[in-house]
């Protein structure tokens, strides 16, 4: 685990002890389970693929460890609508306060402004942290494999599935691969992230790609900012792209997901 992830994990920690202890794991189980039905995040996918077009997973962060604060005037419920009109199949929204500057209450909105499904974008290291994603109105969690162990990630997986969510896992290499591809869900995440030195390339979803069985999905997830990533993700056959800060930096995020994805 990378010296970030292990800050970050500490402070999960510290965070779901806090979170129990105003509200027991009973009542967040049983707030997850009254929640509105899940909206069909695998199927929204597949929907897009369906229609030969990319299925883009559109991320609303205004802060990360790698490049501080990275959209001032922050409205989520603005992005996911402008989102939505410009072809993104699914939201991502961090809900992380310490590292990301996200909130529950931007993925609540961001979510009620559109039809999107949402993943919660964050660090899973509790069961609670699942059930309170479905709470909140999450359609799919990130289970990423570096932080988490297998019994745990199936865990996890259980849970979230029970509640009618999907489960996006996140790998880095190839041992993480093969863990990742231990569990039922077909949304396979590759980060071009090291959370290590934070470099970036676009080789680390090409180096694991023909480990991966043609029935998953591929997510390329980070680093994707011009015309070219995208092509070369397609002449891959990776139809599937989780994209932030190419989209953040712009006035209208979701005019920047038409040019780069749709024109
Ligand atoms: O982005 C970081 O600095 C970071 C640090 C530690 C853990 C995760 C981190 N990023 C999360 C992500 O995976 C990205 O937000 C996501 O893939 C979108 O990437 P991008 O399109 O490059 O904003």
């Amino acid at each position: 685990m990378s010296d970030i992830l292990k800050k970050i994990w500490a402070t999960k920690h510290e965070e779901v002890a806090a979170a129990r202890a105003a509200i027991p794991l009973h009542a967040i189980r049983e707030a997850a389970e009254a929640s509105a039905p899940a909206r069909d995040f695998i199927g929204a996918l597949r929907a897009k693929h369906a229609s030969g077009l990319p299925g883009v997973i559109a991320e609303i962060k205004k802060a990360s460890p790698s490049k501080g604060v990275i959209r001032e005037q922050f409205d989520p419920p603005a992005i996911a609508a402008d989102y939505a009109a410009h072809g993104a199949a699914c939201l991502s929204v961090l809900t992380d306060r310490q590292y990301f500057q996200g909130e529950a209450d931007y993925l609540k909105a961001a979510r009620a402004a559109c039809d999107l499904p949402a993943l919660r974008k964050d660090f899973m290291v509790d069961e609670y942290q699942v059930f309170e994603a479905r709470s909140w109105g999450a359609d799919c969690i990130l289970l990423i494999a570096a932080e988490l162990s297998l019994p745990q990630m199936r865990d996890f997986e259980a849970i979230a599935q029970a509640l009618g969510m999907a489960v996006l896992v996140e790998v880095h290499n190839g041992a993480e691969l093969d863990l990742a591809l231990q569990l039922a869900t077909p949304l396979v995440g590759i980060n071009n992230r090291n959370l290590r030195t934070f470099d970036v390339t676009l080789q680390t979803t090409l180096d694991l790609l023909s480990a991966i069985p043609s029935e998953r999905i591929v997510v390329t997830e980070s680093g994707i900012l011009q015309p070219a990533d995208v092509a070369l993700m397609q002449q891959n056959s990776v139809h599937t792209f989780l994209v932030g800060e190419a989209f953040m930096r712009q006035p209208s995020p979701g005019k920047a997901l038409e040019s780069l994805f749709f024109r």
